[in-house]
Order: C-alpha cells, then structure tokens, then sequence
C-alpha cells in the first residue's frame, strides 16, 4: 500500500523542509500518479458535513432528487445525474492499450461548479427539497478550492517551478465538486456493469474523498493494465491523483483508475453502497496545455498549436452522457 503523507509538513519546519516535503509529494506522484494526504487542508468536520448532505440528498425519492436534473447532455456539468446517464467506459480508452468493454455504470452523482463561474450556473434542489444542501456545498467548494491552490504550490515547488506557476493557471475557479452514491446491487450486476468504468480524470488534480467500503482501483504501474485497490484510511484521508491536463504540462502520470467491487460479505450477494467526493482542479478556461518544464519540449518537433483547457475539456467529457 502506497504510504501516507502528511500535508502539514508544507507549512511547519524550514524552508528545507518544505522543499523537501514538496520533492516526495512529486516523487510519489511520478512513480504512481496518485498519493495519499492527511492534514491537506480541507477540515475533518467540512468533510463530514458534506458526506451527510450528500447522504441525505441521495436517501430522497428519485422524483425530488430528479427536481435539480443534470441536462441530457455533457455541458453544463452540472445537477443531479441519475444512475444510467452518464457512462465513463466511452471514454475508457483514452491514451490507454487495452481495450474496455462498454460498461454501464451503476452510479447516481451530483455536480456542482463555482458560484463565480461566469459560464455556468449551479443547478441547486429547489426550496423544500434540500434546504441546507447549496449553503453547504457552495461553502465546500471554496474550502476545497482553497486547499487545492496550496497544494498545487507544493507540486510547483517539488518539479521545480516557480511557487504560483500552477495556481496562476486555476485563478477563474473552473474546478468542479462531484458527490457520487453508488447504491447497493446484486453481484450478478457486475456482469455488464461497474460502478464507475476504469478513466482518467480531465483536469489538473483530483482531491478524492471516500467512505470505508472500498472499491477504488489505481492501475499500478502507471499503463501496465493492472489495478491495485486503493482503499483509504477513511473519509478524513484524500487521495490526491494527477490528472491529464497536469500531465501535459508537467510530464506527471495521468492515474487511471475505476470502482469495481464484486465481493459481497453476506449471503445474499448484495454489494453495499458507497459514496464518494471528488473536487477536480480544472485549469482556467483559456489556459493553453503546453510543456511547462524545459524537459519536456522536444526541439524536433514543428511549433505545435496546444488546446486550450476548455477544448480538451469538451473532448474529453463528449460522449459520457447518453445523448451528448
Ligand atoms: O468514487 C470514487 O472513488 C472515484 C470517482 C471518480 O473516479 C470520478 O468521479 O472521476
Ligand atoms: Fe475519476
């Protein structure tokens, strides 16, 4: 099991140690393309109170939570997506040499953005539905928008960069904030299905939160088809995994990872249910993806036109939902 680091080794001690810290953050990240943090700076009780929203909303009928729907289509990624309407194995096979099966994902989750974001609205549950739920999340969002900034500071220090290189890229708050349940299914259901398909995350990092239950998988070593579990020390642990964009900035390997629990503990082969938080760190909008160390320009190579964060967003997240 990878080992734990302990994030508040970022602000105490000298600068040495700091720098120190900040190199085997980057280590860990280069070898596996995901590490585990305590102390990262999102508090113990921010992350019970959002599990218990996301807990409550997701025990509502299908009729109230469907009041604050996700769109039929991929943009704006936001509201309530009920189990069936987005699909993850359509994009499985991005930069990867194994060929995914189509999967069904038997996952409900909700997205929520900025209240800044200039683009795109929330989609909240309307009054009487889930009253506490937008004050809640909206003030999780900024707690781990904040944290993230921190942490990318740290990657920036440990590759070498300048200390805001990374954070000047996220200043417009694009990050987005996703709350999964994956309810409890029949064994049987693994046949066709998974809990969320084997994918890598389109942004910069991902800070992930989860309950005990298990089930998250990380292909380790980084493109050798093989997944290992990665089951965390508990809710207050975050598992912080490298994302694409910052994979083509920096060289970092882009973690692919799934939910895919088959083994059921009771005799009625039920698998239990399990919920998730995942803050996805997306770079600003008109961000180019472009080598940010020297390394990784090759001299060969014609000047090349990079994507802009938010045309590789939209190629990316094209096709995960049934009618995008
Ligand atoms: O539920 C999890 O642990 C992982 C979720 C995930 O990978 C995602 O939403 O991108
Ligand atoms: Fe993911």
């Amino acid at each position: 099991m990878l080992g734990q680091l302990d994030f508040s080794r970022f602000h105490r001690g000298s600068t040495d140690e700091r720098d120190q810290f900040c190199r085997e953050l980057v280590s860990g990240l280069s070898k596996s393309g995901w590490v585990r943090l305590v102390n990262h700076g999102v508090p113990p009780e921010s992350i019970d109170r959002a599990f218990e929203m996301s807990h409550t909303f997701f025990d509502l009928p299908i009729e109230q939570k469907l009041k604050s729907p996700h769109p039929p289509t991929a943009h704006p990624h936001r509201g309530f997506s009920p189990v069936g309407l987005e699909n993850i194995s359509t994009v499985s096979n991005y930069r990867s040499s194994a060929t995914q099966p189509l999967l069904r994902d038997m996952k409900e989750s909700y997205d929520i953005g900025s209240e800044q974001d200039p683009l795109y609205s929330n989609i909240w549950p309307p009054a009487g539905v889930h009253d506490n739920f937008q004050t809640t999340m909206s003030s999780f969002f900024t707690v781990c928008y904040n944290a993230q900034l921190v942490i990318l500071d740290a990657i920036s220090i440990g590759l070498g960069l300048p200390v805001h290189s990374l954070r000047e890229l996220h200043a417009a708050q694009t990050n987005e904030l996703r709350l999964t349940h994956y309810p409890e299914v029949d064994q049987a259901d693994f046949a066709n299905a998974t809990r969320i398909a084997a994918h890598t995350d389109f942004g910069t990092i991902t800070l992930l939160f989860q309950d005990n239950v298990g089930g998250l998988e990380m292909e380790q070593p980084p493109g050798s088809g093989v997944f290992v579990p990665a089951d965390s020390a508990g809710p207050h642990e975050c598992i912080v995994n490298v994302g694409d964009c910052l994979q083509m900035w920096t060289g970092l390997h882009s973690a692919r990872h799934r939910v895919h629990l088959t083994k059921s503990e009771n005799e009625c082969n039920m698998v239990p249910e399990r919920f998730s938080i995942a803050y996805f760190a997306k770079p600003d909008r008109a961000a180019l993806l472009r080598p940010l160390l020297d390394s990784l320009v090759e001299d060969s190579k014609p000047v090349q036109k990079f994507l802009t964060a938010n045309e590789f967003q939209h190629m990316r997240i094209e096709g995960t939902y049934n009618n995008a």
